[in-house]
């Protein structure tokens, strides 16, 4: 039996946020589908995404987590279904209102997708690159306003000294945060975080999911983040969406995530494989690890 709560809660606890300047939207997925073959990787999906909510997206491997953000990020294109941003069609999409959708709408992945030869400021820019014409991209030339927000966001995670160090050298950790920051100069509203922590140590999962947070929390963008660990859910999200074979499964905060909940998204085995004690990710917020 499904466990599609989207209770009034949920929404209560997520005001709008405001973010100066920046026109907030609701973004909608209206019966979105998308089949490789005959695999329905993602199944009549219909959602609200408030502005300004951490959404943690949750479910067993192949339930169809990392084929949602693509979509609405439109990395790949659905089979049947809309999305929508405000009044915009998002599903309908092309070419330059098309790249403005994907600037607007950031994704960082597992695999950082960092240029891992050129230096982490130059890394960094490449967010930049969207609002560049064909020859300034081609030459990577960046102004010095660009540079300067570029070091800001850099600084704000904690990576300014290492803006002209090579990002191949940069550990794991870091390297994410260089892809955050990356996104960041892209100046979106949202964030879509596939899987973020997945190949990273609990300290530097910690930080990675705190950089989230702050994005989150301080400049009110929305964040829609995959993760394999139940915890890490709990403690950042505002609203879990949990995915089985496709569909929604259960869509509400983590004091409904019940363990009853949790057996019947990842199976019988859910409560020990999915239990953020026995995985190497573990992400904890920064209060639970101050001393008593
Ligand atoms: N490009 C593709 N070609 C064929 N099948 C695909 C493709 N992308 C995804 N699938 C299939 O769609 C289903 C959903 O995959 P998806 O990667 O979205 O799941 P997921 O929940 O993100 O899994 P994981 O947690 O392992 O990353 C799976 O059965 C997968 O094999």
């Amino acid at each position: 039996m499904a466990r599609n709560i989207h209770s009034d809660d949920v929404a209560a606890s997520q005001e709008p946020a405001t973010t100066a300047g920046m026109e907030q939207h609701i973004l909608s997925l209206s019966g979105l589908g998308r089949s490789f073959g005959s695999t329905r990787a993602v199944d009549a999906v219909s959602l609200d995404i408030r502005p300004g909510q951490f959404v943690g997206v949750i479910g067993r491997s192949g339930a169809g987590k990392s084929t949602l953000l693509r979509l609405i990020n439109r990395l790949i294109d659905p089979t049947e279904g809309k999305i929508t941003f405000g009044n915009m069609d998002v599903t309908g999409l092309r070419g330059r209102d098309l790249r403005h959708w994907r600037r607007d709408c950031a994704m960082i992945f597992q695999q950082f997708n960092l240029v891992e030869r050129l230096d982490v400021l130059t890394n960094v820019l490449v967010g930049r690159l969207s609002d560049h014409g064909f020859l300034t991209s081609m030459a990577m030339q960046f102004t010095d306003a660009e540079r300067a927000i570029a070091i800001r966001a850099l600084d704000r995670l904690e990576l300014a000294p290492q803006a002209l160090q090579r990002a191949g050298t940069l550990s794991g950790g870091q390297q994410q945060r260089v892809a955050i920051a990356r996104a960041l100069v892209q100046n979106p509203r949202i964030m879509l975080a596939d899987e973020p922590i997945a190949s990273l140590d609990p300290g530097n999962a910690t930080r990675v999911m705190e950089a989230l947070r702050s994005i989150n929390r301080d400049d009110g963008i929305t964040v829609l983040v995959n993760l394999h660990t139940l915890d890490t859910a709990r403690a950042y999200c505002d609203r879990i969406i949990a995915m089985r074979d496709g569909r929604v499964f259960f869509d509400g905060t983590p004091r409904q995530l019940t363990d009853d909940v949790v057996r019947d998204i990842y199976g019988s085995e859910g409560l020990t494989e999915f239990n953020e004690a026995v995985t190497s990710t573990a992400a904890a917020p920064a209060r639970a690890r101050q001393p008593a």
